[in-house]
């Protein structure tokens, strides 16, 4: 068995730092995790990556094709379909050593997540190659600021939740970046009562289509609360018991370690008391 986060979320809303900061935090505890930048459009970041998939394409081949006249984004999703229909390359990459860790840093187009089905079919793909997988989606924690926005992001999230059916964790980045005010507000997300944060939403008192369609952002909020779809743990990199719940979190999810005890298990010495009786019951049983 193989384990592999798989780091999405929308533009700029820290999936690179998460992935250097998730590399170096385990580090410390001399876990060795692999990263994969999956961006082709990538420019810089600040971890060293064990595959890339600028190895295979990068962005600017697809938008200098003087065929295809690709913008950004199409080139991007371009690159992306023409990393399946070169999977084996990234299975050759990805070598097929047991207990392997890798973390999937992915673009910041969301349409890959929300109605594309190429990251759908690059997880088929990795579970086919024996990967445990879990999703992580990151999410600014400045998306806070209001109850529209807030809601609209969870939605993107349930959409990429939905779309890829893998297990899913929800993030919210930047925390250390959040003024004192913002940081107490923090609570009223991490547990949504969605009645109470639309009651004290600014945006809603101060735009006129907010206003009018406040009932609607109630409701939906409220499908989102019933069944439990808008759970985010706050991320905050500087802080190492931070970044080590949540590492514990998305192991728990893939069910990281367990495997391994069982091995561990099975080369433990016999009891003696066990060797006298191997029927595999207790005395008196059976
Ligand atoms: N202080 C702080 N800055 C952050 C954090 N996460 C991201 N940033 C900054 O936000 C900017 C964008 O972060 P990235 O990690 O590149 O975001 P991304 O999601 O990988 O962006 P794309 O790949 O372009 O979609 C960078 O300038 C980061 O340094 C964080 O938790 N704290
Ligand atoms: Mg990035």
């Amino acid at each position: 068995m193989r384990y592999a986060q798989i780091v999405i979320g929308p533009a700029g809303s820290g999936k690179s730092t998460y992935c250097t900061e998730m590399q170096r935090h385990a580090e410390t505890s001399r876990r060795n995790i692999h990263i994969v930048n999956l961006d082709p459009a990538a420019e810089s970041f600040e971890y060293k990556p064990s595959i890339d998939i600028r190895d295979l394409i990068h962005v600017d081949d697809a938008m200098e094709d003087e065929e295809m006249h690709f913008g950004p984004n199409g080139a991007l999703v371009f690159c992306m379909e023409f990393l399946l229909e070169n999977l084996p390359w990234l299975e050759n990459q990805l070598g097929e050593d047991d207990d392997d860790y890798f973390i999937f840093d992915c673009p910041g187009q969301i349409e890959l997540y929300t109605h594309l089905n190429v990251m759908k079919k690059l997880l088929e793909a990795l579970e086919l190659w024996n990967f445990r997988l879990c999703a992580v989606f990151i999410l600014d924690s400045h998306f806070m600021i209001n109850a529209s926005s807030f809601i609209s992001a969870s939605m993107a999230a349930l959409s990429a939740m939905t779309t890829l059916e893998v297990t899913f964790i929800s993030i919210l980045s930047k925390i250390d970046l959040l003024s004192k005010k913002s940081k107490k507000q923090l609570e009223r997300f991490l547990e949504p009562d969605v009645k109470d944060i639309c009651a004290n939403d600014t945006a809603v008192v101060n735009s006129k289509w907010n206003q009018k369609h406040q009932m609607l952002t109630e409701m939906i909020g409220r499908v989102l609360e019933d069944y439990s779809l808008i759970k985010f743990a706050p991320l905050n990199i500087t802080d190492e018991d931070n970044l080590a719940n949540i590492l514990f979190m998305v192991d728990n999810c893939m069910q990281f370690g367990e495997d391994r005890d069982i091995k561990m298990a099975e080369f433990d010495a016999p009891d003696e008391e066990d060797e006298d009786n191997d029927d595999g019951y207790e005395e008196g049983r059976g």
